[in-house]
């Protein structure tokens, strides 16, 4: 039957990333910048190696000096000084003559080539030389690698350890992008304990807060954990507008569905810019999303049963988190994996199910291997510790009721990074 008040999963999905705008950049030193996007394009202001410098430990030479030489016919020259690496003084180097050269020191005037010590007697004051270099050998070219003014890191790049080392070695100490965003989460439930109080059989151990602070850590922000709020809808606004001052994003679980004391929405629904619903997937049904506060805060409160909060933090709050840091694609790609048992679905919903993915390394045909993934636990919102043992969410569409072994199906691999 299909529910007229319930709107798609792909409608909640642009609402939730209407709410969210890509953070202002802002100067980052290089440590602070890993994992952030680029937004700048930044031209290298020296080109690398910023100048010759030799490849190998050995002698400068001048390759025509010693061209020819063999064991049996070696080339003897007197070694008339010595460059290590970070030496400032440029030497010349006078035909007939070697000097002794590190790896990464500059080769000086009048060398064309470096003799590794291994072709050499390792002579100090002499060296005999039995192997000849080609001319240019063992001389790495000012340049070769990036020239001056090329564009070494561009815009929207994910600055990874290659780009910042990069950076770092055209002499960059900070760069332009866009910040880690900063998210507030807080859970609601006068029924919630921390861990490392007392429980009784009225009270349940907060699970969800730490689950979706460490998940916003995982997608890259600065997760703030405010804990616990009481069903109190007052406590839950004075909390919520309290946080906002350090907040790019605020994320609750609970109180969103039908019961007498839904507190989130009791609390916001007022609010010009809130939009509480129902979305049709399981689990995640209930589901609100808007602004809060003079900036216009994004907020998306999520339901409260524990996997039905974490799907919906991998399938909307991720999502938003990676628009916030400008990074791109915002959704974790699908995967396509053959399903091992079968499973069933809800007509009109999109299930996400639990599911352990495996993408074998080994040689074998197509079949062995294509990637593989077997159905963990059922479809319960409560299992939470169903959820720990997998590692990806099995998407059935919605028109879709059942899947036989055998099958494609598609997979969100939860701990991909991408
Ligand atoms: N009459 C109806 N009842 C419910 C409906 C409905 O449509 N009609 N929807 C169900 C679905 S689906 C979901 S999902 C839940 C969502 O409810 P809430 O978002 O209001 O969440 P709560 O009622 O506060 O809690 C639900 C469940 O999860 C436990 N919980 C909550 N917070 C935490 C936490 N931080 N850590 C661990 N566990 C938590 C809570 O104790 C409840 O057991 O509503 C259904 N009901
Ligand atoms: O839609 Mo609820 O999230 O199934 O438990």
């Amino acid at each position: 039957m299909a529910d007229q008040d319930m709107i798609g999963v792909p409608e909640f999905f642009e609402r939730v990333m209407e709410s969210v705008e890509p953070l202002a950049p802002m100067s980052h030193s290089l440590q602070e910048a890993s994992g952030l996007a680029c937004a700048e394009n930044v031209a290298a202001e020296l080109s690398l190696p910023s100048f010759d410098n030799a490849s190998m430990d050995g002698y400068a030479v001048v390759s025509a000096d010693v061209a020819g030489s063999t064991p049996a016919s070696p080339t003897v020259l007197p070694v008339v000084g010595e460059i290590g690496a970070g030496t400032a003084r440029i030497m010349a180097l006078s035909p007939g003559t070697a000097v002794k050269i590190m790896t990464g020191a500059p080769v000086p005037a009048g060398c064309d080539a470096v003799v590794p010590y291994e072709w050499t007697d390792a002579g100090v004051a002499q060296v005999r030389i039995d192997k000849a270099p080609k001319p240019l050998q063992h001389i790495r070219r000012a340049g070769e690698d990036v020239g001056r003014g090329d564009v070494v890191v561009g815009a929207n790049t994910v600055l990874g350890p290659r780009q910042i080392g990069l950076l770092a070695a055209v002499g960059r100490s900070h760069v332009y992008s866009r910040p880690k965003p900063r998210v507030v989460v807080l859970s609601t439930g006068s029924e919630l304990r921390d861990p490392g109080s007392q429980v009784g059989h009225d009270s349940i151990y907060d699970g969800n807060s730490y689950m979706l602070a460490a998940a916003a850590r995982a997608a890259g922000a600065i997760a703030y954990r405010v804990g616990i709020v009481p069903d109190d809808p007052g406590t839950f606004l004075e909390t919520v507008h309290d946080q906002l001052v350090r907040a790019d994003l605020v994320v609750t679980s609970g109180g969103v569905s039908a019961g007498d004391y839904d507190v989130v929405k009791a609390a916001l629904s007022g609010e010009p810019d809130m939009w509480f619903g129902r979305v049709a997937m399981q689990p995640g049904k209930p589901q609100g999303v808007g602004t809060i506060g003079e900036d216009r805060t994004p907020i998306i409160t999520l339901p409260g049963n524990p996997v039905s909060a974490y799907v919906s933090f991998e399938v909307f709050v991720l999502p938003a988190i990676r628009k916030l840091m400008g990074l791109t694609p915002y959704a974790r790609p699908l995967r396509r994996a053959l399903l091992t048992h079968p499973v069933s679905s809800i007509e009109g919903k999109r299930q996400f199910l639990r599911g352990d993915y495996s993408v074998p390394t080994g040689v074998g045909g197509n079949a062995a291997r294509a990637a593989h993934v077997t159905p963990v636990g059922g479809p319960g919102s409560h299992m939470l510790g169903d959820l720990a043992a997998s590692n990806a969410l099995i998407v059935v569409p919605e028109s879709v009721t059942r899947v036989e072994a055998g099958q494609p199906v598609h997979v969100l691999a939860l701990d991909e990074q991408f």
